[in-house]
């Protein structure tokens, strides 16, 4: 990326600062392979000239809306072409096709409604300023026009608003490609109606995100042979099964949690739930709540938002059953059995929760699939105690094992409710994977 050739007395430059990433000077003195520069706000320092880069001292000064417009395509030149037009409100720029967000963390309505994606609709790409129904439309049109399904690919590390942008494509293309005056309501708003409940399942709040997706969704739109909806899919991937029993300071377990130990006292005690403090899959973290939301309006919205997508009551209590059995799980203890290395419940409160727990099943059966295992050999089955740390990691295995699964029936269950058609000409799938985190360490 460097340019170290072009560098002389003179030039102004880039150079790494340990505050604000970049920032540019003016090199007063090169010596060897170090050059020294004066940087703009008055320092003076001294620095590899393989590690500057030449600064473009003809640029406009609101930056360029396409990044292959600049002279220098280097870090410093890109962050610092992004980082005035987002001081100017322009979240979005172009490198060629591709959109840049930055994420603006407040409310921009404006950039959204209903004016501007009639001022989108059949734009030509690079006409209007960089937007995200641009792409939108650049890619429903060349559904239309060359009859083939399209994809987009929503990228960035978490909390960078894949989801929030994800949420806006789909708003463009049910704009363009929705059914007007049809009964009922339409697939693309029951796809939009389907993110509260997909979010009470599959979000947390991590330390960069409030409402981070601990999985990954692949949004299929299907359109018949006049560019109108016919149907949708939802495919989910990798969710984040460690999360329903292992979460740390700041962070929190999936929120659906939280809502039902807040909602009305009648539910709370239906599943036998309370303060999130005395549950050991959400009491692991010091983090019970989010700020501005709250959980028991959360749960209430969830319901009615299980009821739009259609998930009939039955259901919505069998879901909730599981979800609190869960909770249950999580608080069975166990202590050393009588036999070598086997276990057994450790105390009477364990027993209430596994008695909770076991409302979904067999009471003694959950005990001894936790407390016991099975061991296929070619002369029958063999079973073997397990010490009361292997008791616990297996009731762990199970909480993961019957989330995951109860998410994966949610998503099934929206599925069969929103519509796919099976005669769709063309799809345009959105691609929205969730953002991998880099930590010192990686658990
Ligand atoms: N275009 C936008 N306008 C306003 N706020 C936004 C926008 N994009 C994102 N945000 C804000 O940033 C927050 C995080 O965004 P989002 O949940 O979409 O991130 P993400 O990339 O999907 O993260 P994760 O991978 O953790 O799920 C949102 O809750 C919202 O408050």
């Amino acid at each position: 990326m460097g340019t170290p050739v072009n560098i002389i007395v003179g030039s102004h430059v880039w150079v790494e600062d340990p505050e604000i990433a970049w920032i540019d000077g003016e090199v007063t003195e090169i010596n060897g392979s170090n050059a020294t520069i004066i940087t703009s706000n008055g320092r003076t320092v001294v620095a590899e000239i393989s590690s500057i880069y030449p600064k473009d001292t003809e640029a406009p000064p609101a930056g360029v809306d396409d990044m292959t417009k600049l002279a220098y395509l280097h870090e410093p030149g890109v962050l610092h072409n992004l980082a005035i037009r987002f001081s100017l409100n322009e979240i979005y720029t172009y490198t060629g096709n591709i959109l840049i967000a930055v994420n603006p963390f407040r409310r921009l309505p404006h950039l959204y409604d209903i004016h501007m994606m009639q001022q989108y609709k059949g734009a030509a790409f690079g006409e209007l300023s960089p937007h995200l129904f641009a792409v939108a439309d650049t890619c429903y049109r060349a559904m239309i026009n060359e009859n083939g399904s399209q994809s987009i690919l929503v990228s960035g590390e978490s909390g960078a608003g894949k989801t929030e942008t994800t949420k806006m494509l789909m708003r463009y293309l049910a704009f363009m490609g929705g059914r007007s005056g049809t009964e009922g309501r339409t697939v693309e708003q029951q796809v939009l109606e389907s993110n509260p409940v997909l979010e009470a399942f599959g979000n947390a709040k991590t330390v960069k995100n409030n409402n981070s997706s601990r999985f990954g969704k692949f949004v299929e739109i299907q359109f018949d042979k006049n560019g109108k909806i016919s149907g949708a899919a939802i495919r989910t991937y990798l969710l984040e099964r460690s999360r329903v029993c292992q979460v740390s300071d700041p962070e929190r377990n999936y929120h659906c949690f939280y809502m039902l130990c807040s909602a009305p006292p009648e539910d709370v005690k239906k599943y036998k739930l309370g303060d999130p403090k005395q549950f050991h899959y959400l009491n692991q973290s010091n983090c019970y709540q989010v700020s501005n939301v709250d959980d028991a309006k959360e749960y209430l919205e969830t319901r009615n938002a299980m009821d739009i997508v259609g998930i009939n009551q039955e259901e919505q209590d069998a879901i909730f059953r599981v979800v609190a059995a869960i909770l249950h799980l999580g608080n069975i203890e166990f202590v050393k059995g009588n036999e070598v290395d086997s276990s057994k419940l450790k105390n009477e409160k364990s027993v209430f929760h596994l008695r909770t727990a076991a409302e979904l099943c067999d009471e003694k059966a959950l005990e001894d699939s936790l407390c016991k295992r099975v061991i296929v050999t070619p002369d029958g089955n063999i079973t073997k105690p397990l010490d009361p740390d292997a008791a616990s990691l297996s009731r762990d295995a199970l909480a993961k094992t019957v989330y995951s699964r109860l998410f994966d029936w949610i998503v099934d269950k929206i599925n069969s409710s929103i519509g796919q058609d099976s005669n769709a000409v063309s799809i345009i799938g959105v691609l929205d994977i969730y953002g991998f985190e880099s930590f010192k360490i990686n658990r």
